[in-house]
């Protein structure tokens, strides 16, 4: 009889980077990058302008070939793997072809792809069936990205990579947009989008991703990103006049913001910095303590880099 499996096989690797690196002159813009993407997830990469997203999602897609390290898609090298239909892109910009009509790139893109959509699922899917007759050359911004929107989904890809793709979107383009991506990962596809909306990728991701320099400076869910920045938020009120130089000298401070009589503090040991708090004789009023959002994770595992390397 065969022993009874216990642990289920490990999924495998929608897309792998081992060791990758990519320089432009002596800008490393992407320094040593090791990562393996899985299906039916959804990752937000995150970092400062000029971190390397773009270089990463472009060598990703086969547009930039890497200096050094192996990527494969499926498998595959990535330009084999868009050739049989496996990953969708919407990238930051690049004009979209002058002189059609909106439902013509659409169709367009539906023709060209090897499992594609029905074209008016795909208008209705982006929000775009009500100018299916614009000439696309004659789109607002946020028109705009719904038609690249729908060019990305035109089939049936397993793994969708998106370039900042909710630039531009109003609030209920952004609302459909995400609802569709998080059908999409539902059905099991690898969704990855490059973005600087971090509360974006706070509610949407289920793995962020931070780059600096080129280089994966932190990999997990949004909630360890934001324990690894090991840093929380006090802030409280004073009734009393106290100095600044002593709140500045309380332990295990990271930022510090005075406001009126409202004080903010992140601190690297909120028990300790509180304690030290109540030592100074004058009592906080209105006193919370909390995690940091995703935001602040992001700057200040950013700037301690920077610091770090600088
Ligand atoms: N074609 C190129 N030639 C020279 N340098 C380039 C080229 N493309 C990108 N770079 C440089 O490589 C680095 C990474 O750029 P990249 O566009 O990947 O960053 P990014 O994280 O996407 O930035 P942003 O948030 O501003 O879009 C930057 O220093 C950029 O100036």
């Amino acid at each position: 009889m065969e022993p009874m499996k216990t642990t289920a096989p490990p999924a495998t690797a929608v897309a792998s980077f081992a060791d990758v690196s990519k320089a432009y002159g002596r800008v490393r813009a992407v320094d040593g990058l090791t990562l393996d993407l899985h299906p039916g997830e959804t990752v937000a990469l995150l970092g400062p302008n000029g971190a390397g997203k773009s270089s990463t999602l472009d060598l990703l897609l086969g547009l930039r070939t890497p200096d050094s390290g192996r990527i494969s898609v499926f498998g595959k090298s990535p330009q084999a793997a868009i050739a049989a239909g496996h990953v969708g892109a919407m990238l930051q910009s690049g004009g979209l072809m002058e002189g059609v009509r909106v439902r013509e790139i659409v169709g367009l893109a539906c023709d060209l792809h090897p499992k594609p959509y029905p074209v008016d699922e795909v208008m209705d899917r982006a929000g775009i069936a009500q100018i299916a007759d614009r000439m696309v050359d004659k789109l607002s911004g946020g028109q705009e990205q719904r038609v690249r929107f729908a060019l990305a989904t035109a089939g049936a890809a397993d793994l969708i990579v998106l370039d900042e793709p909710t630039t531009g979107m109003d609030v209920t383009a952004r609302q459909a947009f995400w609802s569709t991506m998080r059908e999409q990962a539902g059905q099991g596809r690898a969704v990855l989008f490059a973005t600087h909306y971090l509360e974006e990728a706070d509610a949407i991701a289920d793995r962020v991703l931070v780059l600096h320099k080129g280089r994966l400076l932190a990999d997990g869910t949004a909630a360890e990103i934001k324990a690894k920045a090991g840093a929380r938020r006090i802030a409280f009120d004073l009734e009393c006049e106290i100095d600044e130089a002593a709140l500045r000298g309380l332990p295990f401070l990271a930022s510090l913001s005075l406001s009126g009589t409202t004080v903010r503090i992140q601190s690297h040991d909120a028990d300790a910095t509180v304690h030290a708090l109540y030592g100074l004789g004058c009592y906080p009023r209105n006193l919370e303590v909390s995690g940091l959002g995703l935001e602040q994770a992001f700057v200040a595992i950013t700037e301690a880099e920077e610091a770090r390397t600088s």
